[in-house]
């Protein structure tokens, strides 16, 4: 690990990251031949200025010439015109392929990350990726929009500045061949000094960034606890770190800037010095020196606006590759090349076979230890346990979002390793305690459950899931915003909307996380209703809180410290007077009456 750091960071200096970019571009062949036509013409165009000057001041101020001069001035005038139009052309090509390469670089980093396993958003920060989606595509759409045709640009005016120059005057394009190494070694040093700061304030921005979108997130949190002052405090720190460390990098461009434009136009003075002298003994005409100037003042501007565009240039070199090792983080949960298909008639088997597990983040406490039990097609099977005994970690393996480290999870006798985890999945429909709502209509959300279903599918799951008289009350029934900046729905609701959602999944096996946050009487028993319609036929595993459901368990597994120490039924392990039964009578309180009876 030690050595790969100053790999990383060579590797990091380069703008060798753009070349990812490559494929994207290639795609569109016919924009891009379009963009370097029209650059190479306004170049062109712009090159042919110095020639006409030349004429003009040789020629064209005297009398005897009177109809010469007409004919030039009206040459510049079609000259400006295909130089209008070449500039306008490239514009045009060129900000399209911006924004196209840079839509579809979001398009497949977005798809991307969500292939990836939890495992990698345990450690990753949700503001820095919706960053990567963002600032740092912003920042590539700008340079392969805009700043890479400068750069070309700059690059033919330079060379071809530079090759006018010699055809001039060779003497004199000798003295500022000179000039050039200073100029470049200046240019080189400051350039890398630019690059290394612009990178880190960038790496702060994304950091004051990812820091105000998880306040945002958790606003009510922050205004219940009155944090007002002290995250907006932090938030300013960290605004501030972004701007002092943006200063820095703005500083080392300006002092880059400064050598650049000042080493260069100096040269040319020295030039023009030499070049008057040469005028005054008529070694060389005055036309001709303005045309070298010309040349020199166009090659020395392209120059020097090669040197601010390379620093934009190596910024979005790191912006590529931020959003580059993004596109490489390889899923730690992936199909084998050969999946083993699931049984075509799903049964809803389960078992766990010697699972152990340890989170990645806390490899070294295991979280589950040699857990082994099955459960049969049909049969619902309450996991039971403290807080942290491992229970929603069971419902992660089972839906393959981790591997256990030893032995394995089977459903339907297929090993999930073996698996592909989509088809997997597919064969589960998973109730969550807190069902997350999306920012779209009521029906919408719930057929998230199959995005395929017809409106009538969602109605009959909304029915079932005794969420179809609320929904009809909202302001426009189904078609009512819900969520974010849609009408807030109550705890029980939500829930019978993820209900909803898994019975349009109709899927073999199900998962229930009982919530624990309690609803009131009304609402449990609406909720408790829509689960048994749910649960009919499949076979459920569910995590729970409540008496009902346990007395309704074919089997309650009790899980302590990622063990599992008790396994019966309601009466058996009441009976047996040990964790099971002190559990029941702490968490059952509500239903004590019916914990009495079923005693
Ligand atoms: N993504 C994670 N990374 C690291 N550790 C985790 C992660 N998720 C859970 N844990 C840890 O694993 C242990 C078991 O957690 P789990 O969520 O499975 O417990 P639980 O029985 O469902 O608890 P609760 O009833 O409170 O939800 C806990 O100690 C928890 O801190």
């Amino acid at each position: 690990m030690a050595d790969e750091a100053p790999i990383k960071d060579a590797r990091r200096r380069s703008i060798a990251p753009l070349a990812r970019l490559f494929p994207y571009l290639r795609r569109y062949r016919a924009l891009v031949a379009g963009a370097l036509v029209s650059l190479v013409l306004a170049a062109a165009t712009t090159l042919t200025l110095p020639v006409a000057v030349r004429r003009m001041i040789d020629h064209g101020f005297n009398e005897a010439q009177a109809g010469v001069i007409h004919s030039y001035f009206a040459m510049l005038v079609v000259i400006a015109a295909v130089l209008a139009a070449a500039s306008a052309l490239r514009y045009y090509f060129v900000i399209t392929i911006g924004e196209r390469v840079v839509a579809d670089l979001r398009r497949d980093v977005f798809a991307h990350v969500t292939t990836l396993s939890p495992a990698f958003f345990d450690t990753a920060r949700s503001g820095e990726i919706v960053s990567r989606l963002t600032a740092d595509a912003a920042q590539i759409k700008s340079v392969v929009g805009a700043t890479a045709s400068q750069a070309l640009r700059n690059a033919i005016m330079a060379i071809g500045g530079a090759a006018m120059m010699v055809v001039t005057s060779p003497r004199l394009s000798l003295m500022v061949l000179g000039a050039i190494p200073v100029i470049v070694l200046v240019l080189v040093g400051f350039g890398r000094s630019v690059r290394a700061r612009s990178r880190h304030a960038q790496d702060m921005l994304a950091e004051a960034g990812a820091f105000a979108g998880e306040q945002i997130v958790a606003v009510r949190t922050l205004q219940a606890f009155t944090n007002e002052k002290l995250v907006v405090g932090k938030f300013a720190a960290a605004v501030d770190r972004a701007f002092l460390a943006a200063r820095s990098s703005i500083k080392a461009r300006a002092v880059l800037t400064f050598f650049a434009i000042f080493f260069i136009f100096s040269s040319v003075v020295a030039v023009l010095w030499f070049g008057s002298r040469d005028v005054l003994s008529g070694a060389m005409t005055a036309g001709t020196l303005s045309q070298f100037l010309l040349y020199a003042v166009l090659a020395a501007g392209a120059l020097g606006s090669l040197s601010e565009v390379w620093g934009e240039i190596s910024q979005a070199a790191g912006a590529a590759e931020r959003m580059s090792d993004i596109l490489e983080e390889k899923p730690g949960i992936a199909a084998p090349a050969v999946p083993h298909p699931l049984p075509a008639k799903a049964l809803g088997a389960v078992e766990f076979r010697e699972v152990s597990f340890a989170y990645p983040t806390r490899s070294d406490r295991p979280t589950l230890k040699n857990l082994s039990f099955t459960v049969r097609p049909g049969e619902t099977v309450a996991i039971v346990g403290p807080s942290g005994a491992g229970k929603s970690t069971v419902f992660s393996l089972l839906m393959r979002f981790y591997d256990p480290e030893h032995g394995a999870v089977f459903i339907d006798g297929v090993d999930l390793r073996d698996a592909d985890p989509l088809e997997v999945r597919s064969r589960m429909a998973v109730v969550p305690q807190d069902v997350a709502i999306f920012a779209d209509t009521a029906a919408a959300n719930i057929a998230y459950g199959n995005p395929v279903a017809s409106r009538e599918a969602i109605e009959a799951a909304a029915r079932d899931a005794l969420a179809d008289t609320f929904l009809r009350g909202l302001q426009n029934g189904y078609d009512t915003q819900v969520g974010e900046r849609g009408i807030t729905l109550s705890g029980g609701q939500r829930q019978r909307i993820g209900i909803a959602r898994a019975i349009l999944r109709d899927a073999p096996i199900l998962l229930l996380d009982e919530a624990t946050s309690a609803l009131d009487a009304e609402s449990e028993t609406l909720v408790q209703s829509a689960l048994e319609h749910l649960m009919k036929g499949r076979t459920t595993l569910v995590i729970a809180h409540r008496l009902a459901t346990v007395l309704k368990a074919d089997r309650i597994l009790v899980l302590d410290d990622g063990e599992i120490v008790e396994e019966g039924t309601h009466r058996s392990l009441v009976q047996k007077n040990g964790l099971y039964a002190r559990l029941a009578r702490m968490q059952f309180e509500r239903g004590a009456d019916a914990f009495e009876a079923a005693e």
